[in-house]
């Protein structure tokens, strides 16, 4: 462990350096890794598995077009490629990688085949954190372990193959073998991350789904459709409005934040924006606190999860999701947000 100071908190780090790919390779040698359920994360974990030389098995069901997909990656049925029960009883290590609300139905199945020694591993703390809305009771006689990428699993897997990786937290929630902290750990090196954060199931939960929820999807949503509605209403065009609230941002200033941080790519714009950003920036926290301290609140007290559950179990949940994905395409910013894509210099 490596420990490493955080803002003035010291906080213990694994790093690629004492736990080489070599290592965990050895660690894990003897296991059967079964990827259950090929979504985003899936694919991402299961093919940065396999390419770094550990024992991956998929277990799909038949029929579906994920098993299509798997197909199409690489995965030969009989061989790497299973129903979800034969993967499961196969495995010695289940990494349960279907959706937090598919997994709840799955769970019944998946359950009599973690037998003694074996490893139940997620990642994210969902279904064991909210243990009373998902009913997911490990036995006692197994680990259960968490290795989170801190983002989607199309990146673990674009990152990968471009030679560089992404971070991850880690978690042990119960240790039956003795050795569940190195199985995890050795998992997070095999699927791509650089380094591993330790935390503990609940906090994964509880950031995670805030995050999500707030300055990585929802929050940054709200904010871009409330500037873009003061622009247009003050009679900006939709061209004008769009490249002011989003455009510059991907394209010039996030880059710079994701470089060096925020002060930095203040100082890269003009004094007269920084008087300005370092003015306002503190009257939007205020204005917003409070939304995301009600967040918090609704994550810490299950709701969000109560509302998660029950949307994404219901048949049709994947039409609906995507209605509403759809409405947001075919809001007048992000068609305005088309058009000035294609006129990026590049294209
Ligand atoms: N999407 C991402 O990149 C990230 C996901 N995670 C976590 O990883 C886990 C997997 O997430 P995703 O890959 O996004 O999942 P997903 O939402 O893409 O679903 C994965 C698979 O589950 C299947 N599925 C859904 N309901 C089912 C049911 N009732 N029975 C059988 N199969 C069903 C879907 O067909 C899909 O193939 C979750 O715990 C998620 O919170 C963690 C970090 C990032
Ligand atoms: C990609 C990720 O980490 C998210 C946003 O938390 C998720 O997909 O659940
Ligand atoms: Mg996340
Ligand atoms: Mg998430």
């Amino acid at each position: 462990m490596a420990t490493i100071n955080f803002g003035g908190v010291l906080e213990e780090v694994v790093t690629r350096e004492e736990f080489p790919m070599e290592k965990a390779r050895e660690f894990l040698k003897d296991e059967v890794i079964a990827v259950i359920g090929y979504g985003v994360q899936g694919p991402g974990q299961a093919l940065n598995l396999k390419d770094n030389g550990f024992n991956v098995i998929i277990g799909q069901r038949k029929n579906s077009p994920t098993w299509d997909k798997a197909v199409a990656d690489g995965w030969v049925p009989g061989v790497s490629l299973f129903e979800i029960e034969e993967a499961a009883s196969k495995g010695t290590i289940i990494q349960f990688l279907l959706s937090d609300a598919g997994q709840i139905s799955l769970w019944p199945t998946l359950k009599p085949h973690l037998t003694a020694g074996k490893a139940l591993y997620f990642s994210h703390g969902f279904g064991i954190t909210y243990k009373d809305q998902t009913g997911i009771i490990p036995p006692a006689d197994v680990d259960v372990i968490l290795v989170a990428p801190k983002g989607s699993g199309t990146s673990l897997r674009r990152l990968f193959l471009a030679g560089q990786g992404l971070n991850s937290s880690f978690a042990v929630f119960q240790d039956a073998t003795g050795k569940a902290r190195q199985r995890a750990i050795a998992l997070g090196i095999g699927v791509g991350s650089g380094y591993l954060f330790e935390t503990d199931f609940r906090k994964e939960v509880y950031s995670d789904l805030t995050g999500e929820r707030g300055s990585l999807m929802g929050a940054i949503q709200g904010i871009f459709a409330a500037q873009y509605q003061t622009l247009r209403s003050n009679g900006h065009s939709p061209s004008e409005a769009f490249n002011e609230t989003v455009e510059e941002l991907t394209q010039s200033l996030m880059p710079l934040v994701a470089e060096n941080g925020m002060d930095w790519m203040y100082a890269n714009c003009s004094t007269t924006a920084q008087r300005g950003a370092l003015d306002w920036w503190k009257k939007f926290k205020d204005a917003t606190q409070p939304v995301f301290d009600e967040l918090y609140a609704s994550v810490a007290a299950g709701k969000e999860a109560a509302r998660s559950i029950a949307s994404n179990s219901t048949t049709d949940y994947r039409e609906k999701l995507n209605e509403e994905l759809r409405e947001l395409r075919e809001s007048e910013m992000w068609q305005a947000g088309a058009a000035v894509r294609k006129l990026r210099p590049n294209n």
